[in-house]
């Protein structure tokens, strides 16, 4: 029998951030988009994400920061790799940054709530398709760099699990070959 949720879990594929244009989702949709990601699970309700927009010239303006912040941490990156840092943000019309956040808590150990940000880094793109926008999650260089960290104000606790690109498609992506359920599934037996 037919589900649609179930369809979709079984069909969506990520679209690549450089497939992706405009338009983007409505402020409607996209408080649509972010209520699905705060509905992860989250062991003793910790809220172990935020999340950072960035839309319209924002995105220009970051673009900016990810160019100085390159040209800072990286030896000789060259004009052109210059340029396309600028514009990197400029991909798709909503860019999401998910930051994870780790709270003490005996009872949710931090792996607990790492995972917690992934689950709405899918939750995110999960969201964002079923609204027929395409959406990818990106880490690329500038999620782990020390400068980009500083120039988000990311405190010690805190990290980022993903940026979440989404738009509309250029084109439907290509299904991929995903791994045989024989190759990773057992049944455990004593
Ligand atoms: C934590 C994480 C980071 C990722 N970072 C990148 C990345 O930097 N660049 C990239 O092309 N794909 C990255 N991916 C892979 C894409 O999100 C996506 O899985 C891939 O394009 C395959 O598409 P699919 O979701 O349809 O399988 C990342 C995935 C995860 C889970």
């Amino acid at each position: 029998m037919s589900n649609p949720t179930l369809d979709h879990l079984l069909s969506r594929r990520s679209v690549s951030a450089n497939s992706l244009t405009e338009p983007g989702p409505s402020a409607a949709e996209l408080e649509q988009i972010l209520t699905a990601a705060a509905r992860v699970p989250d062991h003793k309700k910790l809220v172990p994400w935020r999340f950072v927009l960035f839309e319209g010239a924002a995105r220009e303006e970051f673009g900016q920061v990810l160019a100085e912040v390159c040209r800072a941490e990286e030896t000789d990156p060259g004009a052109f790799r210059l340029q396309n840092e600028a514009k990197r943000f400029l991909r798709a019309p909503v860019v999401i940054a998910v930051v994870s956040r780790i709270t003490d808590s005996p009872a949710a150990p931090e792996w607990e709530q790492i995972l917690s940000a992934g689950a709405a880094c899918q939750n995110l793109i999960v969201a964002a398709t079923a609204l027929g926008f395409g959406a990818q999650w990106i880490t690329e260089w500038y999620a782990y760099s020390r400068g980009v960290r500083a120039a988000l104000g990311l405190a010690d606790n805190e990290r980022i699990a993903g940026f979440v690109y989404i738009g509309t498609p250029k084109e439907k992506p290509e299904e991929r070959e995903r791994p045989r359920l024989a190759d990773i599934v057992t049944s455990w037996r004593s």
